[in-house]
């Protein structure tokens, strides 16, 4: 019997449509499927409920996020996962995981997320802290590292730091002999920071109440707004779709500060330029073109980064804005990052008085009390080094590092998809039981070596190998890998330094009725982390009286004068 089947043109297409879809599911199917399969049993990192519509976890955070992180990260765990805005964000706290990140998956985890203030205040990310991962980032770092933050040229600076410092000490001694009070320690160690970055940068500095001219105002009003604006938490950044409506109205108030920084930077940069053709005609004109030699040793970071123009390939020229772009992350990362350690310290050994004893008496050792303690002198000085990494451990000045996944990884054993939020909460991996005994008390002692430690705490010793370079996960205040600090040991001196000088030629005391134990102990979280409440503190000289000059001798100056502008402008 035939069966003549008749069908039309549609019922045609439909069976011809389901043969199709059968081979399709046949051949790709099995495949599709593994890969859901994949996807719903590959691990992601557990973290609260996002109970906001489209906030998430956001306005859980609060202001302080490392502290809301190292909370949460006991109930969740050292690798967590929040969905803040619609952003996936994983967050790790502890020592091993770090590790996973910025050593094991280095490379994948090298990038930057891509915020509005990035593009509105750094020239649309050409700086080095901002930029993404790959050709520019390297060669503005290549220029950071081996150029402006190099041994070097972080020697050939010493002039700037030992002056800026003496001037500092010296204010504090006139400070005390007039009966003044308590010092206002926080903004004092700002300014001299601020003074010894942009002395190196472009030979000025701006942070003199004795020579406070319109220039320096100008300066001081516009870091100010640059600091607050940079630091806040944009909603746009969590919510990418709300881009548009910039709801909380920051995009003006970037752009105006942007506009007003740009000014004052495009003018040291003309400054610079004109100097430069100026010295050009000169070595042209001279008949001994040799004696501008000296010229090479106090050159400052814009006149390295305008002779490097066109070492760098096209993608990275050092055009005006990337100098200014690396400008701004060298005043934004150089300046409260050391003050604010330097301020923390002193907290930490106001409420620590057997900690200060020890710091003034190793430095009565080795440097004694007729000269003042010096850059040559830090490396003998260890208990002080111990110190600073413990300031370092407890109060890291930038406790959260950001980076963005380029590519799938695995952290702990958890998947963690490209375009992830990374953040590393260098607060709750400094504090972590697995690294220290008893980690939320401040014992410098732990960071020297066992034979070293008389007291009972003896067996809570980790040694004075941990280093803080990156290499020791317990301690990374300067992170680690490939996007690590490249001002790492210029930071270090000037933290080291100051602290040194502080302790040697004062004794600090609160102001009458305040009590070490009663100190506030909490941040601000901004661009760095300084106390709350700026600690206030009255010192009396512990050297004798001579000592203290308003003019560095001429044996704490052995690199090169500063210019005529520098010296005249740091007139304390
Ligand atoms: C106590 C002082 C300092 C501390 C604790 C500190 C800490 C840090 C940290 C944690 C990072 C991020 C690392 C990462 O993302 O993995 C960083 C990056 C950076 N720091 Fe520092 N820093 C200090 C001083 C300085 C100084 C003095 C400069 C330069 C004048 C500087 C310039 C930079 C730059 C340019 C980056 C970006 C590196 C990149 O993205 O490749 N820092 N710093």
């Amino acid at each position: 019997m035939s069966f003549d089947l008749k069908l039309g043109t549609s019922a045609k297409a439909m069976v011809v449509a389901v043969a199709v879809l059968v081979l399709l599911r046949n051949l790709v199917g099995p495949w599709f499927g593994q890969k859901i399969l994949r996807r719903r049993t590959r691990r992601r990192p557990p973290g609260p409920f996002p109970i906001w519509p489209l906030l998430g976890s956001l306005p859980s955070v609060g202001k302080l996020p490392h502290r809301t992180y190292y909370y949460m990260s006991k109930k969740y765990g050292d690798v967590m996962q929040l969905k803040l805005g619609t952003v996936r964000v994983v967050v790790i706290s502890s020592p091993e995981f770090a590790k996973e990140v910025l050593k094991t998956n280095d490379r994948v985890c090298a990038s930057r997320p891509d915020d509005v203030s990035a593009h509105i205040l750094v020239y649309g990310r050409k700086d080095v802290i901002c930029a993404p991962y790959g050709d520019h980032w390297r060669a503005m770092r290549k220029v950071c590292a081996l150029e402006l933050l190099s041994p070097s040229r972080v020697a050939a600076s010493q002039n700037i730091r030992t002056q800026e410092v003496s001037f500092f000490v010296n204010d504090i001694f006139k400070h005390s002999k007039e009966g003044k009070g308590a010092l206002n320690m926080q903004s004092m160690l700002h300014e001299t920071s601020m003074n010894e970055i942009t002395r190196m940068l472009f030979k000025r500095s701006y942070c003199n109440k004795a020579h406070y001219t319109a220039e320096a105002q100008e300066f001081q009003e516009v870091a100010l707004e640059m600091g607050k604006i940079a630091g806040v938490v944009n909603i746009s950044d969590y919510v990418p779709c709300l881009k548009p409506f910039d709801v909380q109205g920051y995009v003006p108030i970037m752009k105006a500060v942007s506009a007003r920084w740009d000014r004052f930077l495009s003018k040291i940069v003309a400054d610079h330029l004109e100097e430069l053709q100026g010295q050009q005609n000169n070595i042209m004109s001279s008949e001994h073109p040799s004696e501008n030699k000296a010229d090479a040793e106090s050159k400052d970071f814009v006149d390295v980064m305008l002779s490097l123009r066109g070492t760098y390939n096209r993608s990275s020229r050092l055009e005006n804005s990337t100098i200014k772009a690396v400008i701004t992350d060298m005043i934004c990362a150089g300046t409260d990052t050391s003050a604010t350690t330097v301020e923390w310290a002193l907290v930490e050994l106001l409420r620590h008085p057997e900690a200060m004893k020890k710091s003034q008496e190793e430095l009565d050792a080795v440097v004694g009390r007729e000269r003042f303690v010096e850059e040559s002198d830090l490396a003998a000085l260890k208990y002080l080094q111990a110190v600073c990494k413990e300031a370092f451990r407890l109060h890291p000045p930038a406790p959260l590092i950001q980076h963005e996944s380029i590519a799938d990884c695995t952290v702990g054993g958890y998947h963690i998809p490209a375009k992830t939020r990374i953040v590393v909460n260098l607060w709750a991996v400094h504090r972590h039981p697995s690294a220290y005994d008893k980690p939320l008390e401040f014992n410098p002692s732990r960071f020297l070596k066992a034979e070293e430690v008389k007291e009972a705490a003896a067996g809570s010793a980790c040694g004075d190998h941990i280093d803080l370079k990156g290499k020791d996960f317990q301690l990374i205040p300067f992170g680690s890998g490939r996007r690590m600090c490249p001002g790492m040991d210029l930071g270090l001196i000037m933290v080291q330094l100051k602290l040194a000088r502080l302790i040697q030629s004062f004794t600090w005391q609160l102001p009458a009725g305040e009590k070490p134990e009663d100190l506030d102990m909490l941040e601000n979280f901004s661009l760095a982390t300084p106390k709350a409440i700026p600690l206030h503190v009255v010192a009396t000289p512990r050297l004798p009286f001579h000592l203290y000059n308003p003019n560095p001798s001429p044996s704490s100056s052995p690199s090169p004068s500063p210019s005529p502008s520098a010296s005249s402008s740091s007139s304390h």
